[in-house]
């Protein structure tokens, strides 16, 4: 069942809206020069007020065993989103040191980028497909950045995985019917400025991803057909003289 995730979430009403809209997904972020970190003491208090009706990932990049401890131990997170340069090495140990499944992000600009994602395949539980931050960024996403999702379409790549850079309520559905990803991940294109979430534009894109979703998977089966080698059908038996 392919999943949405509403990132960078930092108030009760926006992640109420998020909740409410349906989101599988929330994530916190713990990256100070984002405009959407949150303090643990803040992500705690967000945290109990998600009360098991989604999924809680938290965004770190390159984050150091102490602070992983800590924001493990503060929130009990369902997943880890690391969005920094850590190694297939590094995304090891930390899901074995941690015991919990690992999105890992990977910027994509060309197909080259595909090759990088070979290297996490069955190291992380889930690939994060981000666009590639501009060379002036202070983070290494939520750059309300796309890239061309064409890269992915039709090709052999890692699964799961989820898209995200750039989404919003208006082109989520374009990028799902493109991509078929296992799930879609936005920050910037439910926000009215970086920071601060939109609970409308919330709800548009949860609904937009939804009706997406719905469409492929209605059509996968007509599409498992098309490829498949039929047997001959049975001959009718002849009857009457
Ligand atoms: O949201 C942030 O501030 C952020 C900071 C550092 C790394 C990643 C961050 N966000 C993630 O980036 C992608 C794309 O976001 P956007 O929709 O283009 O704004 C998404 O996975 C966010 O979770």
């Amino acid at each position: 069942m392919p999943f949405v995730k509403i990132c960078g979430l930092s108030t009760p009403d926006t992640l109420d809206a998020a909740l409410d809209a349906g989101a599988e997904m929330i994530g916190f972020v713990f990256f100070a020069k984002s405009p959407r970190y949150v303090t643990l003491e803040r992500a705690a208090a967000l945290g109990r007020r998600v009360g098991g009706r989604a999924r809680q990932a938290v965004l770190t990049v390159d984050a150091g065993d102490t602070e992983l401890e800590a924001i493990v131990a503060a929130l009990r997170p369902d997943v880890l989103q690391l969005h920094g340069r850590e190694s297939p090495e590094r995304v090891a140990a930390i899901r074995a040191r941690h015991g919990l499944p690992v999105m890992k992000a990977l910027g994509v600009a060309a197909a080259a980028d595909l090759a990088a994602m070979e290297a996490y395949r069955g190291v992380a539980d889930a690939i994060l497909a981000d666009a590639k931050p501009p060379k002036d960024a202070v983070r290494p996403g939520g750059n309300g950045r796309a890239f061309d999702w064409t890269l992915l379409a039709g090709r052999e790549r890692p699964r799961p995985l989820v898209l995200s850079g750039g989404l919003d309520p208006d082109n989520v559905g374009e990028a799902i019917r493109i991509v078929r990803p296992d799930g879609v991940d936005v920050s910037s294109g439910v926000e009215d400025q970086p920071g601060v979430k939109n609970p409308d534009r919330i709800f548009a894109f949860v609904a937009a991803a939804r009706a997406a979703f719905a469409q492929i998977h209605e059509a996968l089966p007509l599409e498992a057909w098309s490829g498949e080698r039929r047997a001959p059908r049975p001959a009718v038996p002849a009857t009457g003289p």
